[in-house]
């Protein structure tokens, strides 16, 4: 179907703008379950990073199931598109000279892989939010799993749907027993030395 789309050459490359900005530019891919604590980490490392001049971007349900996403669905299918959807245009922002944010449920294996395709295997960590559904339930931050035992919700990831844990993620946090502090220190820590650019 794209066969005769041929790209364009730009003069200004990603290294340029990596080297504009004075940083390194990637994508952070938070994968668990509902209320395993993704936005919750994602959003405190984003400002930590902002407020040390680390030109960022977070991508979650509320920017992009409102927006772009909004024709899909929770069905397997529809999961797989929004994954490959948000992960071309992860590709962009990181081509665009930006640390990247993510966090989405991702349950499928399949489609994680395909995330690390589309942006390139030195782009991407995969930090897997390791939080037990049974705390993810107590915790029931949006009342979701609520309505997914009355049956309002169908196709509810860890109760009705499946979640597929990564076998190697970069770093697995498991938020049970943690603070939101320490767990956020863990992703700070992991993602500090690949903020320097390659020719440091
Ligand atoms: N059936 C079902 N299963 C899982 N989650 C559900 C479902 N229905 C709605 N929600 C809410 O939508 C958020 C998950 O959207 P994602 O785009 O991250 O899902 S996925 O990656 O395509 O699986 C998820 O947000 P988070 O709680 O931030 O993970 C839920 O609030
Ligand atoms: N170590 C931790 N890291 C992240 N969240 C935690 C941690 N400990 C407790 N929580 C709580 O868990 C909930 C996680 O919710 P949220 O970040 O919305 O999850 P998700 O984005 O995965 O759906 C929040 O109420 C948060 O305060």
């Amino acid at each position: 179907m794209q066969d005769n789309v041929i790209p364009h050459s730009y003069q200004v490359s990603v290294a340029n703008r990596r080297a504009l900005n004075n940083h390194n530019s990637f994508l952070i891919w938070f994968t668990g379950l509902s209320g395993s604590g993704k936005s919750t980490i994602a959003n405190a490392v984003e400002l930590k990073l902002h407020k040390e001049g680390i030109k960022t971007f977070t991508l979650d349900g509320d920017n992009i199931r409102k927006g772009i996403n909004n024709d899909l669905n929770f069905s397997p299918e529809h999961r797989t598109e929004n994954i490959r959807r948000i992960a071309e245009v992860s590709n962009l922002m990181v081509d665009a000279g930006l640390v990247v944010l993510a966090a989405f449920v991702s349950p499928y294996r399949k489609d994680r892989e395909r995330i690390k395709n589309i942006v390139g295997d030195a782009n991407f960590v995969e930090i897997y939010v390791n939080t037990s559904v049974e705390e993810c339930e107590r915790r029931d931050v949006k009342g979701l799993y609520k309505k997914a035992r009355a049956g309002e919700i169908k196709n509810m990831t860890g109760i009705s749907a499946p979640y597929e844990a990564p076998e190697t993620p970069d770093l697995e946090i498991k938020t049970e027993n943690e603070s939101i502090e320490s767990s956020v220190k863990k992703v700070i820590d992991y993602i500090t030395p690949k903020l320097k650019l390659n020719n440091e």
